[in-house]
């Protein structure tokens, strides 16, 4: 069985009910044992300015799917929620990312991990950080990051997706 950390986003059209959408077909594929959601997080674009601002949240999930089975089930669940590749860190209906796999550590193209980007950013930092305040990340302890991290334009919300 694997542990593992997933990231999920949207800022397009009807945003929860996207990430309801990939949360369901996560919780209701064959090979998931266990799923907890984070709280949604209300938060201003990263990357690639000229965008709406997104909702993202964090899941952890027990599966025995292996790395990249769950790599090509995260592409299933964007293909199904319609997402289109435009711009680099543009605007998507449902963007779906590995965050952490068991301790694995990869550095091919197609699956790095841990996620390359992870450590620096809030709006992945703050929902990891409340599923599991204890985390190690490539040997630093996610309470520090999470300490460090700039907050402003990140906003938890008191409804979650359900
Ligand atoms: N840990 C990972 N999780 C998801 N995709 C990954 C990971 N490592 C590498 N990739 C590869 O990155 C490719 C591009 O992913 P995607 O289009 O979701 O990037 P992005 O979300 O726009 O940007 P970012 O990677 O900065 O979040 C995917 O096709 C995938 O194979
Ligand atoms: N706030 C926010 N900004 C982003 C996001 C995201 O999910 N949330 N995803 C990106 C590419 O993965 C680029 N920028």
């Amino acid at each position: 069985m694997n542990r593992t950390y997933l990231s999920l986003g949207s800022n397009i059209g009807d945003r929860r009910g996207h990430l309801r959408d990939a949360c369901q077909m996560i919780q209701q594929h064959p090979q998931t044992i266990a799923c907890q959601k984070s709280s949604l997080y209300e938060t201003d674009p990263v990357g690639y300015l000229d965008q709406d601002t997104f909702l993202n949240m964090a899941v952890e999930l027990d599966t025995t799917l292996e790395a990249y089975g769950l790599l090509a089930f995260c592409h299933e669940i964007e293909a199904t929620l319609k997402r289109k590749r435009v711009i680099r860190w543009g605007p998507r209906s449902i963007d779906v990312d590995i965050l952490l796999f068991n301790d694995q550590k990869s550095s091919e193209k197609e699956l790095i991990l841990p996620h390359p980007r992870m450590k620096e950013r809030g709006f992945v930092i703050l929902p990891l950080y409340e599923l599991n305040p204890l985390l190690m990340i490539d040997g630093e302890p996610i309470e520090t990051l999470y300490h460090h991290l700039k907050t402003e334009g990140i906003r938890k919300l008191d409804q979650g997706i359900d």
